[in-house]
């Protein structure tokens, strides 16, 4: 059977919609499953039950063994001790013909950036694709998903990966993933961190139309709310072991948080600004900024003011930090030294062959250093000191690979926070960090501003722009609005980032 037109599950289940837990027979089991990497107990001891036709929520905090747990029930790893069945198969070791029919899709896209998007598709479902004219077959195949899958995605089977946007990367991974002849579970490590509104919809959408037909799917991420409005039933994990597993329907996110372990805190908003705007010495500005997908932008930062840039993905936000990281244009000022920490780690951010420490103090290092001498002493305690700050599971001397996706996104935030830069530019730095470190890292966001130093951040989650001074909403690369203290609300950036009319007195 080829790809381009599947069914997608082999097992009977009940219908979706009714959110109850599946009855249905497990199409994976987990029993005692432990996995050890070096010195790091990654699993402790897991069971789990992943049911036809239910969506599965697992959640838990960075490096509770999510990804690795799903790597063995994929048979992409052995465990250590424990079994795996899969579909009725006892004991399955990794790569073993069971596993074909579970796919998973991952967070750091498992993409190739140098093939089309057909020759990846080829590389990864060649199994059930023809050998003749097999480019036209993957991207029959490939075109007839992503069209099911995110109508409008605008990808074309030819595209290099690499020419990709993120969330373009993500919806062709997942599409990679549900391409098989028989899927019994299809997993989703964070599958909406990069992806819009509208993408995420119809992601879920999808979900719900295959697990109907009896597919089992396993969500993973960290927006809890999110979780429990798609999932049947929920898995916990902490420290490597599935803590508890509860049916969705009633559950809510401080029932969720706190099985986590996670300390519930109530999200509280930036406090009232001690000097409006105008008392600020200006550090930063961005006069009528034109050209590059800018039109007529102006924007000031204040010194130990944080600044926000919201509105719909890809309204310029981006183009203005590249101004301030760079600039080299008459239009733009900046005072003093910066720090960029990018949101996609995968494509610049991570130095993967270098350490923790190494990856963590590389910016910082010159400022430490003594006569431009360097100072290992002075550069092990800003190590340590941002490791426990930031609690880096994996430690200051683990390979920057070993830690876990949100632990990675860490280091890179913490590198430009150990830096001595005035300026500090978060693109989007929060993706993948789970609910409990990131209250941490608003609270640090606010404490470095209060220290003097100024930080202009762009996210994609509307609520998190509640921790800045003033932010400026973008869409089609002009500023639509300038909101200060309370007027800085969810559903006022989305009104202003959709309303063409709506203006709060800035530019047009
Ligand atoms: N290849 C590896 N080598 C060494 N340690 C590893 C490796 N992969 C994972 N680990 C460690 O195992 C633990 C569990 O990591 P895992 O990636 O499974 O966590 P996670 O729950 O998926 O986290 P996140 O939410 O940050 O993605 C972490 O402490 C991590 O550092």
């Amino acid at each position: 059977m080829h790809v381009d037109n599947l069914p997608v599950g082999s097992h009977a289940a009940p219908p979706q919609g009714d959110r109850k837990p599946s009855v249905a027979p497990p199409v994976v089991t987990a029993r005692r499953v432990t996995r050890t990497y070096g010195r790091t107990r990654a699993l402790t001891g897991v069971d789990l039950d992943v049911r036809a036709g239910e969506v599965l929520g697992l959640v838990g905090h960075n490096g509770a063994g999510k990804s690795t747990l799903m790597r063995v029930l994929a048979g992409l790893e052995a465990c250590d001790e424990g079994t795996v069945t899969v579909a009725g198969h006892k004991d399955v070791t990794p790569g073993a013909d069971p596993f074909r029919a579970v796919r998973m899709a991952y967070q750091e896209t498992s993409l190739c950036p140098d093939l089309t998007v057909a020759e990846n598709i080829w590389v990864s479902s060649r199994h059930c694709l023809p050998r003749l004219r097999w480019r036209q077959a993957a991207s029959t195949a490939v075109a007839r998903r992503l069209d099911e899958m995110f109508p409008g995605h605008g990808v074309a089977p030819r595209d290099r990966v690499e020419d990709l946007s993120l969330a373009q990367r993500q919806m062709v991974e997942i599409a990679r993933a549900s391409l098989v002849d028989r899927l019994d579970l299809l997993i989703l490590d964070e599958p909406t961190e990069s992806l819009g509104p509208d993408a995420a919809r119809s992601l879920y959408a999808y979900v719900r139309r295959v697990t109907a037909q009896g597919t089992a799917v396993l969500l993973i991420s960290h927006r809890i709310r999110e979780v429990l409005s798609v999932a049947d039933r929920v898995a916990v994990m902490r420290d490597g072991a599935v803590v508890a597993e509860r049916p969705a329907a009633g559950l809510g996110e401080r029932d969720v948080l706190a099985l986590m372990g996670a300390e519930v805190v109530e999200p509280t908003a930036a406090p009232a600004s001690a000097r409006a705007a105008g008392e600020r010495p200006v550090v930063a500005e961005l006069r009528d900024a034109t050209g590059q997908g800018l039109h007529d932008v102006s924007i000031t930062v204040g010194r130990g003011e944080v600044v926000g840039l919201a509105g719909l993905a890809g309204q310029g936000q981006q183009q203005v930090l590249e101004r301030l990281w760079r600039p080299v244009r008459r239009d733009t000022t900046v005072q003093g030294t910066r720090a960029y920490v990018p949101g996609d780690r995968q494509r610049s951010g991570v130095l993967p062959l270098w350490s923790v420490a190494e990856n963590l103090i590389v910016t910082a290092m010159r400022g430490l250093a003594r006569f431009g001498v360097r100072r290992s002493d002075a550069e092990e305690a800003a190590v340590r000191e941002w490791v426990d700050r930031l609690a880096i599971r994996g430690g200051a001397d683990a390979g920057m690979t070993e830690l876990s996706g949100g632990n990675q996104q860490k280091v890179i935030v913490a590198r430009a926070f150990a830096s001595t830069a005035d300026l500090v530019l978060l693109d989007d730095p929060f993706r993948g960090v789970d609910v409990h470190t990131k209250t941490d890292l608003y609270t640090l966001i606010r404490q470095e501003a209060a220290g003097g130093r100024s930080v202009v951040w762009y996210s994609s989650e509307n609520a998190e722009m509640a921790h800045c001074d003033r932010v400026y909403v973008l869409r089609a690369g002009r500023v639509v609005a300038e909101l200060t203290g309370a007027e800085i609300s969810e559903e006022r950036i989305i009104a202003v980032s959709f309303a063409e009319s709506e203006s709060t007195g800035a530019q047009r």
